[in-house]
């Protein structure tokens, strides 16, 4: 029986597939963590047909064995049963992501079809993508690589980056205030986690030369596409275009419309529109703002191959830069996304984009690949 909630659970030692909840949701009875231990399913029979039924009063009792969280981390990381995905589900402000400990290969454990599927909210674990933790390349101390839900692979991406600083700080066992080096799609990236447990992130240099957008947009300013017009669905929008690594094109307004009410929009309608539009030719990530004041940005966002999600950390950054060069704000901002909060600042001496903001673990799962 593939799968096993917690409570009342039938566990099939062979074909287990737990996910464990943090601990104030749940305790992990000491019976199910060592079946985590059990040998892998190709080991005799007699252990795959065998099961052990755990009632929700055993768990009860159980609740005084039930091991530390360290401890399940532990056993849980080092599990390398094949035939399995081990894998850890960690958001920032919600977009959601899968995090795969890579590090012993520079191929993806998952193709991109099977991220599709692992991604998918219904038969799959859910997530907005897949990230893979992998061995460092030209000096830098590891590699990050993403599979969007849609199976592409962006460039780079800001709240997964955070996540995946935690990932590794878990991996390694590293405790307190930690920076190293990742090599992305976009350049070197440098995360560190604060004392709070938020991570800060050197994002790099904005790209703003429209064929590096990439777009065939007209430039405005200096091989720069700023607040240009874009025909959408018979509106005429006024788009600045950002490149983080990844295309960004964000809008404040429309020909019509000085002032954007993003929670009128619907995302769903107009997203895929600008997602695909010819001007476009490796699609964009687009970010719909309202300026609350010069250091307070709310945004709303439809995402290159994820759609509309709680955050985009490269598009909180995209914004930043955007308002500043229409006018709209200052170099340090509160970007207000669906999902929370991220602190941005375009700093004017190193012309690098720092975004600050939190990265939190959901669940530790395994899943038959
Ligand atoms: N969908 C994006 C990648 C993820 C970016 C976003 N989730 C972020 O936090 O930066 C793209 O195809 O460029």
């Amino acid at each position: 029986m593939a799968g096993a909630t917690i409570s009342n659970a039938v566990v099939s030692p062979s074909r287990t597939s737990l996910a464990y909840l943090k601990p104030h949701h749940h305790s992990f009875p000491h019976q199910v963590n060592t079946l985590l231990r059990s040998p892998s399913p190709s080991s005799s029979s007699s252990s795959s047909s065998s099961s052990v039924r755990i009632s929700a009063s055993s768990i009860i009792n159980l609740e005084a064995v039930a091991p530390r969280e360290e401890d399940f981390k532990t056993a849980f990381l080092d599990h390398k049963e094949s035939g399995f995905l081990h894998f850890v589900k960690y958001h920032g402000l919600g977009n959601d992501f899968i995090l795969v400990d890579n590090r012993d290969s520079s191929d993806p454990k998952v193709t991109p079809d099977q991220a599709v599927k692992l991604c998918h909210r219904n038969f799959g674990v859910g997530a907005d993508g897949v990230i893979f933790a992998m061995p460092g390349i030209n000096g830098a101390d590891y590699t990050m690589r993403i599979f969007n839900s849609d199976g592409s692979e962006p460039e780079m991406c800001g709240n997964g980056v955070r996540c995946f600083a935690r990932f590794i700080a878990e991996l390694e066992n590293l405790r307190g205030k930690q920076s190293f080096t990742v090599h992305t799609g976009a350049g070197l990236i440098v995360p560190e986690i604060q004392d709070d447990g938020k991570v800060k992130v050197d994002m790099g240099q904005p790209v703003l030369n429209a064929s590096d957008i990439p777009t065939t947009l007209s430039v405005t300013n200096d091989h720069a596409v700023i607040k240009a017009g874009l025909e959408v669905d018979g509106v005429t929008w006024n788009v600045t275009c950002v490149s983080m690594g990844n295309p960004h094109c964000v809008t404040f307004s429309t020909k019509e419309l000085q002032k954007l009410v993003v929670d009128d929009l619907n995302l769903s309608e107009i997203g895929p529109k600008f997602e695909h539009h010819k001007v476009f030719p490796a699609r964009v990530n687009t970010e719909f703002v309202q300026v609350f004041s010069r250091g307070h940005l709310k945004m709303r966002v439809w995402e290159r191959g994820a759609g509309a999600t709680l955050a985009c950390g490269t598009g909180a950054c995209a914004v930043v830069v955007a308002a500043v060069l229409e006018g709209h704000a200052d170099r340090i901002c509160t970007v207000d996304l669906p999902g929370g909060l991220l602190e941005i600042e375009w700093r004017e001496d190193d012309n690098h984009v720092y975004m600050t903001g939190p990265a939190e673990v959901v669940f530790y799962g395994s899943v038959p690949l």
